[in-house]
């Protein structure tokens, strides 16, 4: 890849600056980008989300940052800070009451609309800003199951979720969501729960810790014993890495916690809300551009110009949006959000999916009518770049599933 050709510079917020190579720039006009909007990224604004509940602390958290906190005024809870603002090491951020998050992605997570009592599905979850702010939205009611396929990704959610409390509502599936199919816990929540009966102490849940006891590592290694022998072109079971005490997991026992969503029961019982965060080349944020600039460009090359891998992706995109629509109940919203900005990875997973799911339909994002972002290039859809919005490259689609 010839860097001496490159044509367009970056500055990131130490005035360093990053050339664009041209294959990544023929990556934009292939995608119909237009590549300006990746010039002046030192003047995009950073943002914070503040968690609700620590308002009237925003005084003191400014003299902290040592800044003032400028309310985003389409978007409630987000403030913009400085570029020079590191927020990691601060008490603020350390004590859970700032979240770093960008603007589009807040957007990604209004468009659900979440609302009391709703079970939610968070199916790319990991690693959890958008999930927390699911769970502040959500408060002291409804459940979210989050799933993610990377472990170590799902782990720092947990550690996300315990850091800023919200756990007690979630679980966490280590999973692939092309394929998850557990039911929401709405089930367990309104049954009433028979915690053990004296029958099957060893199968239902207890109040959850990270130590396993002997007894879940022998029942652990049993299934996998009968799983790998017997079934081995099953998908491989969820692996339920944590839950909040009022998950709807407590005192459940094991099968019904791990009880099959079956394609007569989804359209009643499935969830809610859905939200499909997909996996994507992240071409559209920033901050993961200018990773680039030290991984290297034939990085970039690997990961995001190969055709192959390009195909497999945009397979396990539609894939992801087709089972998170699957496990949706009639009625519901789901909502499907990349941070690329390249139709492939967007209009044209959004396209397909529709032929294929007559009983999807677009929706409008009531509250965007005051964002700042444009539309796709399908109706209804919305996308966010630095260039329209000050924000992060985000591409949004809300369905709603009617009766088939
Ligand atoms: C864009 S990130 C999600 C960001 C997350 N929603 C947040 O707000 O922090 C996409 C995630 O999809 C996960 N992923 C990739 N393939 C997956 C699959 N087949 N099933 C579930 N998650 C997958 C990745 O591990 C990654 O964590």
């Amino acid at each position: 890849m010839d860097l001496s050709e490159a044509c367009i510079l970056i500055k990131d917020n130490s005035t360093s600056v990053l050339p664009l190579p041209d294959a990544f720039l023929e990556f934009l006009e292939e995608n119909g980008l237009d590549s300006s909007i990746y010039v002046g990224l030192d003047t995009i604004p950073r943002y914070i989300r503040l968690k609700p509940g620590y308002e009237w602390q925003l005084t003191e958290i400014e003299t902290e940052l040592d800044c003032k906190l400028e309310a985003v005024d389409w978007l409630p809870g987000f403030f913009f800070i400085p570029s020079h603002i590191q927020i990691a090491g601060t008490k603020a951020y350390r004590s859970g009451k700032i979240y770093g998050m960008d603007a589009a992605s807040g957007a990604a997570v209004m468009t659900l609309n979440v609302t009391c009592g709703d079970h939610v599905l968070d199916l790319c979850a990991a690693p959890g800003a958008k999930l927390c702010m699911l769970a502040d939205l959500l408060g002291n009611s409804g459940t979210i199951t989050g799933v993610d396929v990377a472990r170590h990704r799902l782990a720092a959610c947990r550690t996300m979720l315990q850091k800023y409390e919200l756990g007690d509502r979630c679980r966490l599936f280590v999973a692939d969501g092309s394929t998850f199919s557990l039911v929401p816990t709405r089930y367990h929540t309104d049954v009433k729960m028979c915690p053990t009966d004296g029958k099957d102490v060893e199968n239902t849940f207890r109040e959850w810790t990270s130590k396993k006891t002997w007894t879940n590592r022998k029942n652990a290694a049993k299934r996998k014993m009968a799983t790998s022998v017997h079934t081995p072109l099953e998908p491989s079971e969820p692996d339920l890495i944590f839950y909040g005490r009022d998950s709807g997991v407590v005192g459940m026992q094991r099968s019904k916690v791990f009880h099959i969503l079956d394609a007569t029961e989804s359209s009643s019982s499935g969830y809610d809300k859905v939200l499909v965060d997909a996996e994507c080349t992240h071409d559209g944020s920033i901050k993961h551009i200018q990773k680039f600039e030290y991984w290297g460009w034939s990085t970039f090359q690997r990961r995001v110009l190969d055709p192959n891998r390009m195909q497999n992706l945009t397979c396990l995109q539609l894939a992801l949006l087709t089972n998170g629509f699957r496990l949706l109940k009639v009625g519901g919203s789901l909502v499907y959000s990349t941070c690329s900005l390249t139709v492939a990875q967007n209009e044209a997973v959004v396209e397909q999916f529709l032929s294929r799911n007559p009983s999807a339909e677009l929706m409008k994002v009531d509250s965007a009518e005051t964002w700042r972002c444009r539309s796709g290039g399908i109706p209804l859809t919305l996308r966010f770049d630095p260039k329209t919005s000050q924000t992060s490259g985000m591409f949004i689609a809300k369905f709603t599933k009617n009766p088939a």
